[in-house]
């Protein structure tokens, strides 16, 4: 089995964040271990508080990985401060793990600083050229390239424009589109669009935790770029489609809707 980790956030409520990427990564028959960034107060009606883990307990969880066991994939979410992506950097650089995605999470659904605006440079000078795999959505990739967005046409400028600050594959994520879902994929050569229709529910917390823990998750077991991302977007897809309506806010999708069902066990647990 290979192994994944994931440096993030932690959110309560379970839907997005370490939490999110850890169910993914077991629904992908991946082993799946944590570095945590930062402790939000949250639910699926908003982020409340969060605390920042200090730079040096960053590097000793990241230490405590790297010098005991073999990483096949690291997904990177949550960094709230500069002084967390340089922390996280500085030891990416000095163990080099292959397939890193990162998801430059920037606002919660909500409305609530992820990140703090000022650390945008330390993520585009830092995190960006050691990334495999970008994953931004389109409110990120505006801030990230300054440009408008908000068609397929603009989001291949902004994913050229991204290729070109360092990540060796952009996938901009069209979940804030108007009309369809579609994602749109550059790989330095070629666009690949992958579509999907728009699914009507409001529990889409932690969709884009889940998208990108499952490239890396699919990355780790040696699928290309594009086959872990058509994987991803499908994963994804059902997740929404069967989401949970836990809480009175946005609710959490379900990373293990295909397994229960064949396993045979979805109706006797879904209630
Ligand atoms: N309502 C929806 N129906 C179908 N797919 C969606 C929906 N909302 C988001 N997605 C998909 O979920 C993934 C995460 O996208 P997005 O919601 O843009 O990310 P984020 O959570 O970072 O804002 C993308 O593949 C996107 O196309
Ligand atoms: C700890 C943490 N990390 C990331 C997100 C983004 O969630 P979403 O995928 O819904 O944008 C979140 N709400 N909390």
């Amino acid at each position: 089995m290979k192994h994944v980790l994931t440096i993030a956030g932690s959110d309560t409520c379970g839907g997005a964040g370490i939490q999110a990427d850890l169910k993914t990564f077991s629904a992908q028959g991946t082993y799946g271990m944590s570095v945590i960034t930062a402790v939000t107060v949250q639910n699926t009606q908003g982020v409340f508080g969060c605390q920042d883990i200090d730079p040096e307990i960053i590097q000793g969880q990241i230490d405590a990985i790297f010098t005991d066991i073999e990483v096949s994939a690291v997904k990177i979410g949550m960094v709230s401060q500069i002084a967390t992506i340089h922390a996280i950097a500085d030891k990416l650089e000095q163990y080099q793990p292959k397939n890193i995605v990162l998801d430059p999470v920037m606002i919660s659904k909500s409305g609530f600083d992820l990140m703090q605006p000022e650390a945008k440079e330390a993520l585009i000078s830092r995190l960006i050229p050691l990334a495999y795999v970008i994953t931004p959505n389109l409110p990120e990739a505006e801030v990230i390239t300054g440009m408008k967005i908000n068609d397929l046409a603009s989001m291949e400028q902004a994913a050229r424009m991204i290729y070109e600050m360092g990540a060796k594959n952009v996938l901009i994520k069209g979940g804030h589109l108007e009309n369809d879902a579609t994602d749109l994929l550059f790989d330095g050569e070629k666009i690949v669009t992958l579509q999907s229709d728009r699914i009507q529910t409001k529990n889409t917390h932690g969709t884009g935790c889940t998208l990108s823990s499952c490239i890396a998750a699919n990355l780790a077991k040696g699928k290309t770029v594009e086959e872990a991302v058509r994987t991803a977007k499908e994963y994804i897809t059902t997740a929404i489609a069967h989401a949970l309506d836990i809480g009175k806010g946005v609710g959490p999708t379900n990373h293990f809707y295909e397994l229960y069902t064949k396993a045979g066990i979805w109706d006797e647990i879904k209630d």
